[in-house]
């Protein structure tokens, strides 16, 4: 799989910029970042452990090695060698200006400007650019990391191939970038949060309702139908068989009763903020906001994981984020693995704080998915990828030993070592061997997998490419000595002789 975007900078490394170097970096893209923030580092820091967490929850594909991530003391150097670059400092129209004039003056001409801005259009971000055509607005939703709509908005000036080139890089770090057709303020999502927010902060302030009592109806109602249908979708079930067009005929009249404030804003008195912001901190104040924004990204993989099983909207985004880590791990074995008389090195990975069980050590379900991960970073490797499988043919494994010899603990780097035992026309048998930093071999698997014909659900034989790289591997790996432990079952241990003597 090839992968264009190589450098990305960041200019502005909060709430947002901190997401997209998030979002960048766990996509195996370098990011270079200029904050003037005293505590830039710290903050980036902190949004990038969740970030980290949140990845080794959600994604089931061998993990894309990190970027490398460098914090510059001058905007210029940070921008100096980048593809792309993305602006996310504070909402004023005139420090955007001066941010984006210090960007043109020092990226390469070809590099890509995107701007993450909530409301202008990107004919304002562009006055007094000298070329403004590869500038435009690219706005994401908080998390970045974890949110795949980015709103590309273009005005009559930008370059179409530049667009359509911002387009697939945020493809290529797993975003859903989704083309606005003309500019407006606001763009299309923040517009929709505003009406809602509106007429949130009146309820509030006619005392209709507290900050939580709103959330709730949020979250026990129309949230939940809005993470997997719109609006649009949502509506035409409520109007019954007859669709949309009775929901129309039953609701249409509903838009001219008072049931909405409309345009009209409450005035943000400081009274109207206290009032909020007390009512938040009873609502939430018990938790920081690092622990709110885990139990948020606990939550939305929980919804990602859902979709992606029907899937359906954003599970999409989610499944063809874990295909493109495959084709990593694929590209980056077919590149390190040249040597086939020595067990491959097709996976690594690193034992993230969640995987560990009450016993402080990583808990055995994680044992089985690192090992998994390695068989499909191993089929990856002999040229099993969605095309093959999208043909009706695939793998499944038939019977797994694993064996747990050391206390795997948090932090650990992690590579496995794999090995072919044999294999013919239909089945393959593969060892491998987890182990830590040091060489310590930390657990042990055997697998047999058994090709399979899916649609009719049945054995079949293996097929091209699988069977020449096969072919190619085999000399060399027949040459390494199976373990002593290979093809051995768990011992029998008996029963206490008691026991078995009362029975
Ligand atoms: N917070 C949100 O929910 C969302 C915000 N946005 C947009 O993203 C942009 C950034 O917003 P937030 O991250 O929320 O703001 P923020 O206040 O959390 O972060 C802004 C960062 O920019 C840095 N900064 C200030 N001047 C700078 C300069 N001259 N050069 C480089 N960095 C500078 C600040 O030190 C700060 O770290 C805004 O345009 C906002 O509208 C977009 C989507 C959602
Ligand atoms: C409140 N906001 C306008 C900054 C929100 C956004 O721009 C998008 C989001 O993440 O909700």
């Amino acid at each position: 799989m090839s992968v264009t975007l190589k450098k990305a900078a960041c200019i502005g490394g909060g709430v947002i910029g901190g997401g997209w170097i998030a979002r960048f970096l766990l996509n195996g893209i370098d990011v270079a970042i200029y904050d003037p923030h005293p505590e830039a580092a710290r903050i980036v820091g902190e949004v990038l452990e969740n970030a980290r967490r949140a990845y080794g929850k959600m994604i089931q594909a061998p993990a894309c090695p990190e970027g490398v991530l460098t914090f510059h003391d001058d905007l210029a150097s940070a921008v100096a060698d980048a593809d792309y670059i993305q602006e996310s400092v504070p909402e004023r129209l005139d420090l955007k200006h001066k941010v984006i004039a210090e960007v043109e003056a020092a990226a390469r001409p070809d590099a890509l400007i995107g701007s993450s801005t909530s409301g202008f259009k990107p004919s304002q971000l562009q006055e007094g650019m000298i070329h403004p055509e590869r500038l435009f607005v690219a706005h994401p939703f908080n998390p970045v990391y974890l949110i795949p709509l980015v709103e590309l908005v273009g005005s009559p000036a930008n370059d179409e191939a530049a667009l359509a080139r911002a387009a697939g890089i945020q493809r290529e770090i797993g975003m859903f970038p989704l083309r606005v057709r003309k500019e407006i303020d606001a763009h299309i999502g923040d517009r929709l949060l505003e009406a809602v927010w509106r007429e949130a902060l009146w309820l509030v302030h006619d005392d209709v309702a507290s900050t939580e009592e709103i959330d709730d109806v949020i979250r026990y109602s129309f949230g939940l139908r809005w993470a997997q249908m719109g609006l649009f979708e949502t509506y035409r079930i409520a109007g019954g068989e007859a669709g949309m067009k009775h929901f129309i005929e039953q609701f249409g009249p509903a838009l001219k009763w008072p049931w909405t404030k409309l345009m009209d804003v409450p005035e943000m008195t400081d009274e109207l903020a206290g009032k909020i912001g007390d009512q938040s901190d009873a609502q939430s104040g018990q938790y920081s906001i690092r622990e709110l924004e885990r139990i948020r990204d606990d939550n939305l993989i929980g919804i990602y994981q859902a979709l992606k099983a029907q899937d359906w909207g954003a599970g999409q985004s989610l499944r063809q984020m874990e295909e493109r880590f495959f084709e990593r791990a694929k590209d980056t074995a077919v590149r390190e693995t040249p040597d086939y008389t020595r067990p491959l090195v097709l996976h690594k990975t690193q034992v993230s704080g969640e995987w560990l069980d009450y016993n402080g050590h990583m808990t055995e379900f994680r044992y089985l998915q690192v090992f998994g991960d390695a068989t499909d970073a191993f089929l990856g490797h002999i040229g099993m990828d969605a095309g093959y499988r999208a043909a009706g043919r695939s793998v499944y494994t038939v019977e797994t030993h694993i064996r747990h010899l050391s206390e795997t603990k948090a932090n650990t780097h992690i590579s496995v070592r794999t090995t072919v035992l044999g294999h013919d026309a239909k089945r393959i048998r593969l060892h491998h061997e987890m182990v830590d930093e040091a060489g310590n071999v930390q657990a042990t698997a055997e697998h047999m997998l058994m090709h399979v014909d899916t649609a009719a659900g049945k054995a079949a034989p293996m097929a091209s490419p699988l069977t020449e790289r096969l072919a190619q591997l085999s000399p060399g790996q027949r040459g390494i000595a199976a373990p002593a432990h290979a093809g051995q079952p768990i011992r029998d241990i008996g029963w206490p002789v008691r026991e078995v003597e009362a029975t």
